[in-house]
């Protein structure tokens, strides 16, 4: 059994940890926690997300002493924003726990990515160097011994997953950058109330174009530039990507279907449409990447859709989990 800690146990992606790594027979949760100063602290998890009610009925605890939170903890997850993240993960990796990391404090291996996009400047250079970036699928082998794991950021899952295998097999035309636009529901944004994401504040609207954090993310990690336009929709989750891509000359849908077979067919996490393309709704509250295509002479679309908080977020937190610790990667997430 490991014991493990949540950090940022009552925003939308802690709630979801907090209900897979309950249900995990290896797993063993030892604390929920918030901030220091939260107005939550002392409540029962389950009377602020009551849909866990019954199932995890535990207060969560203000984090004060890092040290003494990290007491007999062997796994940590911070779900918690990116300059939290930044100042725990070294004091919890200096206690000898495995952190996975929710957040973009390290993602990305360069520091002027945090000044340009994040707005703070990096303090742990030897960190960026060490964090093994959890694209689970794609990262097995580095995550078997990883000690810090970034869990990669919504829009970039679906975006990578649905690029990674054509760009593995050069099947796409590097005269045109791949076109991502992607819509996310609001849960995206987190819990907290601002105006921007009000109910009668958001309709559908596209943001942050060209500017927005996950578009170097998704370069670094292809290793090929993106166009990436996020879209702000009005529905609570989901992220519903649609990609449209330049083919080699001969290339065909047949070898497109192959690159994306020869990928994921042993991925359980990945589901492929060989007719039509997903929905959103085939996907909210599971923990699926669903992928679908469609060829018209040398162009391509692909269509990739997720649910941001759980295959964005903390299922592919628990999968990377799995996979560290040598566990089903479906365990507790299926
Ligand atoms: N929502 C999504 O779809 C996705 C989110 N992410 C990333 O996951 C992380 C969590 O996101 P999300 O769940 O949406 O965020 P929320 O804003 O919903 O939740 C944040 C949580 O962190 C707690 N918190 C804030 N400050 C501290 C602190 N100093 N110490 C301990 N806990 C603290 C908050 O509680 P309190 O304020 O009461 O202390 C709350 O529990 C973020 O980095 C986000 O970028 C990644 C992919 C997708
Ligand atoms: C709708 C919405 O606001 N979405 C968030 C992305 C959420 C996410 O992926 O989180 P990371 O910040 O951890 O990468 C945004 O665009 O900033």
């Amino acid at each position: 059994m490991l014991n493990t800690l949540i950090v940022g146990a009552t925003g939308y992606a802690g709630a979801e940890l907090a209900a897979y790594l309950n249900r995990h027979p290896h797993m063993n949760i030892t604390g929920l926690t918030v901030s220091a100063q939260s107005a939550d602290a002392g409540k029962l998890l389950s009377d602020l997300h009551p849909q866990l009610k019954g199932i995890v009925d535990l207060p969560v605890l203000p984090l004060k002493d890092v040290a003494e939170a990290a007491k007999g903890v062997d796994v940590v997850f911070l779900a918690t924003a990116h300059e939290v993240s930044h100042d725990l993960a070294p004091q919890f990796l200096a206690a000898g726990c495995v952190v996975f990391d929710l957040s973009g404090a390290f993602r990305v291996s360069k520091p002027e990515f945090y000044t340009e996009f994040y707005g703070f400047e990096h303090q742990h250079l030897d960190l960026l160097d060490k964090a093994v970036y959890g694209l689970a699928e794609w990262q097995a082998d580095k995550l078997k011994d990883a000690q810090l794991i970034a869990v990669p950021g919504c829009y970039p899952t679906a975006s990578q997953l649905a690029l990674k295998p054509l760009i593995e097999n050069g099947l796409l035309n590097d005269s045109q950058w791949p076109v991502i636009n992607a819509t996310s529901g609001v849960s995206g944004a987190g819990r907290k109330a601002t105006l921007g994401n009000s109910f009668c504040e958001v309709s559908l609207q596209p943001y942050k174009l060209f500017s927005h954090r996950h578009e170097p993310e998704i370069a670094e990690h292809l290793g090929v530039p993106v166009i990436f336009t996020p879209h702000l929709g009005n529905f609570p989750r989901g992220i519903l990507a649609t990609i449209t891509c330049r083919l080699n000359a001969g290339v065909t849908e047949q070898d497109v279907a192959e690159a994306f077979h020869n990928a994921y067919h042993d991925k359980p996490l990945v589901r492929l449409y060989t007719k039509g393309v997903p929905a959103l709704k085939d996907v909210v509250g599971l923990p699926f990447c669903d992928i679908g295509f469609a060829v018209k002479g040398e162009h391509l679309i692909v269509v990739a859709t997720e649910d941001n908080v759980l295959k964005g977020a903390s299922a592919q937190a628990v999968q990377c989990m799995n996979i560290r610790f040598g566990f089903p990667e479906t365990q507790s997430l299926l």
